[in-house]
């Protein structure tokens, strides 16, 4: 049974009400009703009611199976109930008037149905830059104990071959400590898809081949992801580059005395710039598909899309999200 259909099989008549806040976007609504109609999650669909019932009757599916919930119709109870929440959250940092103009957000609405618990995720950013989807899920989900940032990771797979990328999607610069929290998490996601880590620190350097405070980052971060998690430590090594961590004939050329070069399939970046770039580059030369940006280190699952993303792809990212809810149940 493929990893999908496993997941399917758990998230399958839970009721995981999952918020799609983009019920604007034709790809998100098919989406939403696919997986409404396999019984796979209960859609709360932020959107006008008429255009998704247009594609909920291709499907013979009756509205109850799907929540709509049209901003412009929200009570006033609700969203006063909503705004206090906000400026509690908040602690001082936000007040009554922005957190009302932020209800008018389809994705701080969304995250906060999460957020109360009127819904169990979140899945949004098919039309949505990813700062734009996950900000309002920083300042109000906020982080899960023990991580101190969230990050980005990318499922990339090919056949029977499979990998995590990270961090592709959210922090810009990272320090040591930072890309050394990126990998725990990132050993944990491929866990989840059935991967037994080996964590390759990236860089454009292989074991002190290169001298330049980029490179140091990477060593210290190699170091300090080992004290983080001790049980991994045999399984990360860094610096590495790329050919070495997944060519053996290189690695035994550049780093013969790594037990991870040349088998390693949990990539770490040492920057967004890298991250970002390297899973497009895979995604669209290599044929890889790419799956997520699943977001790492969250309190609640929230996940952004692509905007590239096609239906299936919004399909398989609300599968995960659903999947992550139901661990945290
Ligand atoms: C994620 C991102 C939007 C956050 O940026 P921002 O909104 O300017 O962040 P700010 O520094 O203003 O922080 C806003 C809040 O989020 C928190 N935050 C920011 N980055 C965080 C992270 N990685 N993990 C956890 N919290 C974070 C801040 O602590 C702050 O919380 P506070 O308001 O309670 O104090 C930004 O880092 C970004 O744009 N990243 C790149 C996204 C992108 O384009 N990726 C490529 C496509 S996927
Ligand atoms: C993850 C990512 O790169 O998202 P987008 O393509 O929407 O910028």
């Amino acid at each position: 049974m493929s990893l999908f259909d496993q997941f399917k099989e758990q998230i399958k008549g839970q009721n995981l009400r999952l918020v799609f806040p983009e019920g604007e976007d034709s790809r998100v609504l098919r989406a939403a009703v696919e997986l409404a109609a396999e019984g796979l999650v209960h859609p709360i669909v932020l959107g006008d009611t008429s255009a998704i019932q247009a594609v909920a009757k291709e499907r013979d599916l009756t509205l109850d199976q799907i929540e709509i919930i049209d901003l412009a119709l929200v009570a006033d109870s609700q969203k006063e109930r909503m705004a206090q929440a906000i400026v509690e959250r908040r602690n001082g940092k936000t007040d009554e008037k922005t957190a009302y103009k932020w209800l008018k957000d389809v994705n701080y609405f969304g995250t906060m149905l999460v957020q109360l618990g009127d819904a169990d995720g979140m899945v949004s950013g098919a039309s949505h830059p990813t700062g734009d989807t996950v900000r309002p899920a920083l300042q109000l989900i906020k982080t899960a104990p023990g991580s101190r940032r969230i990050s980005g990771a990318f499922i990339m797979q090919k056949g029977d071959q499979r990998f995590v990328f990270a961090d592709c999607a959210i922090n810009i610069d990272i320090d040591a400590e930072t890309m050394a929290q990126i990998a725990v998490q990132s050993a944990r996601t491929a866990k989840v898809f059935g991967i037994d880590p080996k964590m390759a620190m990236l860089s454009f350097s292989t074991k002190g081949s290169a001298k330049a405070e980029q490179v140091d980052k990477v060593v210290q971060a190699t170091k300090l992801a080992k004290e983080l998690a001790p049980e991994l430590a045999d399984k990360i090594d860094g610096d590495l580059q790329f050919d070495a961590a997944v060519v053996e004939r290189v690695a035994q050329a550049k780093a013969p005395d790594s037990a991870v070069a040349g088998q390693a399939n949990v990539f770490v970046f040492p920057s967004l710039e890298a991250g970002n770039i390297g899973y497009k580059i895979a995604q669209r030369l290599g044929g890889f598909e790419a799956i997520g940006p699943i977001l790492q280190g969250l309190a609640k699952p929230v996940s952004d899309l692509s905007r590239g993303a096609s239906k299936d792809d919004v399909v398989k990212v609300a599968i995960i999200t659903a999947a992550q809810a139901l661990a945290q149940r």
